[in-house]
């Protein structure tokens, strides 16, 4: 085996000031090929004329994707009768990709190859490549997704308990991978109530975790932005991954979707504050020797921490004790401080039973903000 030349993926910044509590070694102790996206990147390209698009599903930032059709033994096609043919077809997505950077391609690709096959990560089933555009378009199992403004209004305790698991077990597979998500949020979280079916999608921000490495802070989508990433701290780690679980959770629980609507980076920042009070922010920042930047001059306010029982109204019986413990134990400023998706798992709210009570919970209703 030839050994790779150095890289800068994993070049410590001149000042460490915060390391991730769990996986630091991930990618450390496996070798270079598995985390250089920049030098190892080995694509086996499969057969374009092995996919039909059949109609469009989504469009993101950074793809266009579509449902579609994997014609598995495409020398059958014609010996067959339309209806055993459809039985040769299997459902899939395709994702065809922006031209963006080949590198945040390759990386994108990398981390999919790693994680293929884990707990609850959408599987990659191909990659191939238009021929006149050269642009490359991701083969996907199908998950038949409802969508989470419909499906999370009518989660009882029992189904936040079921589904939380499986999102913190990809959460936990992924970390333990020395890989961090980066944008967790509802749209990336396909549920199929019917088959009870999670799977955690677009890994299209997720980046490689190296201790003491200085990250891009432009990740994750607004509302789901830790603070770490509002105040400039570039030392982040997979804690990241689980205050977007914190947000998603006070959603379901407190009928506030999304729980903290910040209206720019900026005002995120301060909603955040609103809830979780100012001088506990000043301290965060302290204890990492860094400032308030000077963007929050005019807008941050002096606010004083609203406890949790604040946002239970009458309207919502999700919000029991452990439930709340949990949030609370997730909505840190200090990422350190923050449940990893193991100890999260572990919590006190998924060894509970809430099958008795789960007949009340049918009466929520939904309150919009
Ligand atoms: N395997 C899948 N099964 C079902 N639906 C999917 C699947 N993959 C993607 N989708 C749908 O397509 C949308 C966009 O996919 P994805 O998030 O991977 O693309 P993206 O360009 O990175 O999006 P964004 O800009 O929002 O981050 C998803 O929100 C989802 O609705």
């Amino acid at each position: 085996m030839t050994t790779l030349p150095p890289s800068a993926l994993n070049q410590k910044s001149t000042r460490v000031y915060s390391e991730a509590r769990v996986y630091r070694d991930a990618c450390e102790k496996r070798p270079q090929e598995y985390w250089d996206y920049e030098q190892s990147v080995v694509i086996k390209w499969g057969k374009i004329s092995n996919y039909e698009i059949i109609n469009k599903i989504g469009r993101g930032k950074y793809s266009e994707v579509f449902s579609g059709e994997c014609i598995i033994n495409p020398e059958d096609h014609h010996h067959h009768q339309q209806q055993q043919q459809h039985e040769k077809q299997q459902p899939c997505v395709i994702k065809v990709l922006k031209p963006v950077k080949m590198k945040k391609i390759y990386r994108e690709l990398k981390i999919l190859m790693n994680l293929t096959g884990g707990p609850n990560v959408i599987s990659l089933l191909d990659i191939v490549q238009d021929q006149s555009s050269k642009i490359p378009a991701l083969i996907f199992e199908e998950v038949k997704n409802m969508d989470f403004r419909q499906l999370y209004p009518t989660f009882k305790l029992p189904d936040l308990q079921y589904y939380f698991t499986q999102l913190l077990i990809a959460l936990n597979y992924c970390h333990s991978m020395g890989i961090m998500h980066r944008d967790v949020k509802p749209q990336n979280v396909m549920i199929d109530p019917k088959e009870k079916k999670l799977r955690l999608i677009d890994w299209g921000l997720a980046e490689f975790y190296h201790p003491g490495v200085d990250y891009n802070v432009r990740v994750a989508s607004r509302y789901h932005k830790g603070p770490e990433l509002l105040v400039n701290l570039n030392q982040y780690d997979y804690s990241l991954d689980l205050w977007s679980v914190g947000c998603m959770l006070a959603a379901i629980v407190f009928k506030r979707e999304p729980f903290f609507k910040g209206s720019s980076n900026a005002d995120q920042l301060v909603k955040i504050a609103a809830v979780l009070g100012t001088k506990e922010l000043l301290s965060y920042l302290n204890k990492y020797g860094l400032r308030l930047p000077s963007e929050y001059d005019n807008i941050m306010r002096d606010f004083i921490r609203r406890p949790w029982d604040h946002f239970t109204g009458s309207y919502t019986n999700l919000a029991v004790p452990e439930m709340i413990d949990l949030i609370d134990n997730l909505l840190r400023y200090d990422h350190q401080e923050r449940l990893t998706a193991q100890e999260a798992m572990d919590h006190p709210f998924f060894k509970a039973n809430y099958e008795s009570n789960s007949d009340e919970s049918n009466q929520n209703t939904m309150v919009s903000n």
